[in-house]
């Protein structure tokens, strides 16, 4: 592939023209060029994936596969059997030989996501195959040679994990040839209006676009994003359900965003169905009708804001706002699930790690018992 197309592929992959947007493509055009093993830094949702995705695409593996792997997703006893593979009768329900994923994406490029999750035990296996370039399958006595690109990501803190001993320095370093970091989309908020354009062209062709005035592009670009461009995405999906064809004004955007942290809360849970059928679009099918979206309060922000026992338009600082009702949803999860972090974690649909790290944020003491008041009275 020619420098031209490169860059004309990594445009179209990789949205934003800000000079951090910029700086990172350059950065990809370099490492899809390399060989060697590429660590992505970045918080959740801003675009890790996209990123190996884009580097595997321009580099010369491109024909070969691509694999990724989400380290924080396979069991612990499965992980070795799943990365390099097993004999057959090797361990208890080992009914035929299985080919690991390293050995699978040979010749190509493999995507270790969360690579922070992994176990202990597991890095050190990991850090031998990528020394030697060799993988042993579970149970096997031959060494298979392996030409595989690795590309590593974590949206934790490695050096704090290293520091907490917690992940392996060693390992570390062999990983992180080639650092690569995605920046948070608050840091490029000049980004959004691309992107939400960028979103709005793959929606369906049969409905027709929103369309954001300036007044709510400003609003889009004054708010945080904890999710990134994930959550960005989330709210132009939701406003193509709900402002199909109209205007998205300024003081739409606030029930948008919101219902991003909302909808696994017990308390919309309990209550959706009822406070809608008393709004006036009561006999409108819910979720499939465009709103008329003529400078007041839509159906569709009356019904979240009755929901959450507020007015959405009166919220005036919407990140604090955002910020303290994760909070006590988080709380209440926790209270629900009498201090069990799993379980609190998946009432609300997210992972345990991201549960944890909110905890961590909101300064949040599962054993806390004033906390758990608070909780008590959501
Ligand atoms: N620069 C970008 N251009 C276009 N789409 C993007 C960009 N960055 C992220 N996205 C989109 O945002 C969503 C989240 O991206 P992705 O899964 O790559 O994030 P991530 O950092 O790997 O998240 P996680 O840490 O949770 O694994 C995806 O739908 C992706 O297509």
């Amino acid at each position: 592939m020619n420098d031209a197309n490169v860059e004309t592929l990594l445009a179209a992959k990789l949205i934003g023209n800000s000079p951090k947007m910029q700086q990172l493509r350059m950065l990809v055009k370099f490492a899809g060029r390399c060989n060697s093993s590429i660590m992505i830094s970045g918080p959740s949702g801003s675009g890790k994936e996209v990123v190996a995705d884009a580097i595997h695409t321009i580099s010369q593996r491109a024909d070969a596969p691509n694999i990724t792997v989400n380290c924080g997703a396979l069991p612990e006893q499965l992980i070795e059997s799943e990365l390099f593979g097993h004999e057959k009768g090797s361990f208890t329900g080992a009914f035929k030989q299985h080919v690991g994923l390293f050995e699978q994406s040979n010749g190509g490029t493999i995507f270790l996501d969360e690579i922070g999750d992994m176990p202990l035990n597991m890095q050190v296996k990991l850090l031998r195959v990528l020394e030697s370039r060799i993988v042993n399958r579970v149970g096997g006595n031959q060494n298979i040679p392996i030409d595989v690109r690795v590309i590593a990501a974590s949206h934790k803190n490695l050096g704090t994990a290293i520091q907490r001993g917690s992940f392996r320095e060693d390992l570390f370093y062999r990983l992180c040839v080639v650092p690569i970091e995605v920046p948070a989309l608050h840091e490029r908020t000049e980004d959004i209006p691309a992107l939400v354009e960028h979103f709005l062209k793959h929606q369906s062709e049969d409905v027709p676009s929103p369309i954001f005035t300036p007044e709510a592009y400003a609003v889009l670009q004054s708010y945080d994003w904890p999710g990134n461009v994930r959550e960005l995405r989330n709210v132009v999906e939701r406003a193509t359900v709900f402002f199909a064809g109209q205007l998205v004004q300024a003081r739409d955007i606030a029930a948008l965003v919101q219902s991003d942290i909302v909808p696994a809360a017990p308390r919309v849970d309990t209550q959706p169905s009822s406070t809608f059928h008393n709004q006036s679009a009561a006999s409108e099918a819910p979720f499939t009708r465009s709103f008329p979206n003529n400078g007041r309060e839509t159906p569709f922000s009356g019904m979240l804001s009755s929901a959450l026992g507020q007015q959405t338009t009166d919220v005036v600082d919407l990140n604090a706002h955002l910020q303290s009702e994760e909070r006590r949803i988080i709380l209440h999860a926790l209270n629900t699930s009498h201090g069990v972090v799993s379980k609190a974690a998946r009432s609300i649909n997210i992972k345990r790690t991201t549960f944890i790290d909110k905890m961590r944020k909101h300064n949040i003491d599962k054993h806390f018992e004033n906390d758990m008041a608070l909780a008590a009275g959501f």
